[in-house]
């Protein structure tokens, strides 16, 4: 679909780059020709992505550890990068989620998830696209999102308002910085499965509602590729008059609902409870391996 150079000039940061989608994207980035910078809070996990990755494209791919709920964190490293030479694509793809019943969050579960997909996203926006201003670069940002920016999602409350802070975000800075030539869309995948995303979202292993691909129109999951190929797209010059919107990747999911965890009102307490015990433990897997944050 694209060739070796289609990105050959551009230098493109990956916010949670290490793992899952994001790692994806950069592969796909690095195969067409970007240097690319990713980002997230576990060193060994960016250090290994980022061998594994130069190996397998002889792309040029560099990390940087990031807490992107602290906004001088990610200040210090978009610096750090600039230093090196201006970025020309920012993708907006780190995020925090778990399933839970509203009713039992508490304002820090809330704050975990909000703070890191809506105030992350942003931040690193700002922190960015102020440079560009000052620079004169036409740069072009594409935030991950997920089609529940239209349906909502039931169990996953925090996520779906926090996502959609996001797609309003992405409308209405297209119109604000349009006239320095920076561009913002979003891309809205439904399914693709990563360890990340199952082991909180489907964390018994059975799956239900929007991780279950039973329900997709085109009775499969998304697969890494077709992500990416749409983020190279997003990232490649040629449509540059494209802005201000908010792609679906979901082979007809939400138009074909249920897209979201509307089918869990089933579960017993006993049964939310053990959901709860298998995410936390793999948080703290993930928490013992952070080397900041
Ligand atoms: C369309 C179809 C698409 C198909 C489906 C795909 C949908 C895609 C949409 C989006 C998907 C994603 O984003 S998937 C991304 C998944 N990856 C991640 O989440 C990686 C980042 N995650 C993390 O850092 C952690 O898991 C997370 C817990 C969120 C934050 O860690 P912290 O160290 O900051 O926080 P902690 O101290 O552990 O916890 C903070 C508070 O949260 C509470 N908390 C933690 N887990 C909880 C739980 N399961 N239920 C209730 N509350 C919980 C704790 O009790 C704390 O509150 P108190 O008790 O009051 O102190
Ligand atoms: N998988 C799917 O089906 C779908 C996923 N999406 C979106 O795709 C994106 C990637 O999800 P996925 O790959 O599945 O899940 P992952 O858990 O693999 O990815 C999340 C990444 O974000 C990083 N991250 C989380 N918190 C922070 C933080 N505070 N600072 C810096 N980095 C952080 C994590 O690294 P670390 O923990 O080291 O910081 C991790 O690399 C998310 O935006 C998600 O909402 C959307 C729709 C569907």
């Amino acid at each position: 679909m694209f060739n070796s150079s289609t990105l050959s000039n551009k230098r493109i940061l990956v916010t949670g780059g290490g793992t899952g989608l994001g790692k994806e994207i950069s592969r796909g980035l690095l195969a067409s020709g970007a240097e690319v910078y990713i980002c997230g809070r576990r060193e060994n996990v960016l250090k290994t992505t980022c061998e594994e990755l130069s190996k397998d494209t002889g792309g040029k791919i560099h990390y940087r550890i990031c807490d992107i709920r602290d906004p001088e964190s990610i200040d210090d490293m978009v610096e750090s990068i600039f230093t090196e030479g201006p970025l020309t694509g920012l993708i907006n793809n780190a995020a925090a989620n778990f399933i839970s019943p509203t009713k039992d969050l508490s304002p820090r579960g809330y704050q975990a998830i909000r703070s890191t997909v809506m105030d992350g996203s942003f931040y690193t926006v700002l922190a960015v696209g102020k440079r560009w201003i000052n620079l004169g670069i036409r740069g072009s940002i594409v935030s991950n999102l997920v089609t529940w920016v239209w349906t909502g999602s039931a169990y996953v409350v925090p996520s779906a308002m926090s996502k959609t802070a996001i797609d309003s975000m992405t409308k209405s800075l297209a119109v604000e910085w349009g006239p320095y030539g920076i561009r913002l869309n979003a891309v809205a995948p439904g399914p693709f499965p990563t360890e990340g995303a199952w082991e909180k979202l489907n964390p018994t292993g059975k799956s239900s509602g929007a991780t279950d691909s039973s329900s997709v129109p085109m009775r499969r999951y998304g697969e890494m590729p077709e992500l990416a190929n749409l983020m190279i797209f997003l990232q490649a010059d040629g449509c540059d008059y494209l802005t201000g919107q908010t792609i679906a990747i979901d082979g007809g999911h939400h138009l074909a609902a249920p897209s979201t965890f509307a089918s869990l009102s089933d579960l017993s307490d006993d049964d939310w409870g053990n959901i709860r015990d298998n995410i936390k433990a793999s948080a703290e897997k993930e928490k013992s391996e952070r080397s900041i944050g």
